[in-house]
């Protein structure tokens, strides 16, 4: 079976925890696409939570995760793109329910709200969930207007 594959991106908040989910992924089967920025220079978010956010549309990639200090501002770039469902999430039943109920195709971290040990767990309740369809594609559609 071909891997799923993942887009992953951040600002200048965190490239480490930015490669250690990369790295994470990886190592549960996911076909990462790590698109930088390789330095922690700063940067600005709005860039690179665009360029994750075409490589979906473009069907590059399957899922996406953002990182930004907050994952607020990289959220709301991603989410300008049409077709991008990207929620923030600082907690495991969020992460899970973004799929299940919202068909997210990306997940936004805050580095700098969440530590590594729950921003993995967060990471690995949004691969693994499913979007469960049913009267929440109804409501997802209506998104898309
Ligand atoms: O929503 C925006 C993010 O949290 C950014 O990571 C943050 O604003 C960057 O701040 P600074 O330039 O002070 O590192």
């Amino acid at each position: 079976m071909t891997a799923k594959r993942l887009v992953i991106s951040s600002d200048h908040a965190d490239i480490e925890l930015r490669k250690t989910i990369a790295k994470h992924a990886a190592d549960k089967g996911w076909a990462v696409d790590d698109i930088g920025p390789m330095t922690s220079e700063s940067t600005h978010y709005p860039i690179h939570g665009k360029a994750a956010a075409e490589k979906i549309v473009a069907g590059e990639a399957d899922l996406g995760i953002i990182v930004c200090g907050t994952g607020q501002g990289i959220m709301m770039a991603a989410n300008k793109v049409e077709g991008i469902r990207c929620g923030v999430c600082s907690d495991v039943f969020s992460a899970k329910m973004i799929r299940a109920h919202n068909n997210a195709n990306m997940l936004s971290l805050g580095a700098r709200v969440i530590g590594e040990g729950l921003a993995l767990e967060i990471v690995d309740a949004f691969l693994e969930a499913e979007f469960e369809g049913g009267r929440h594609a109804t409501r997802v559609d209506m998104i898309e207007g």
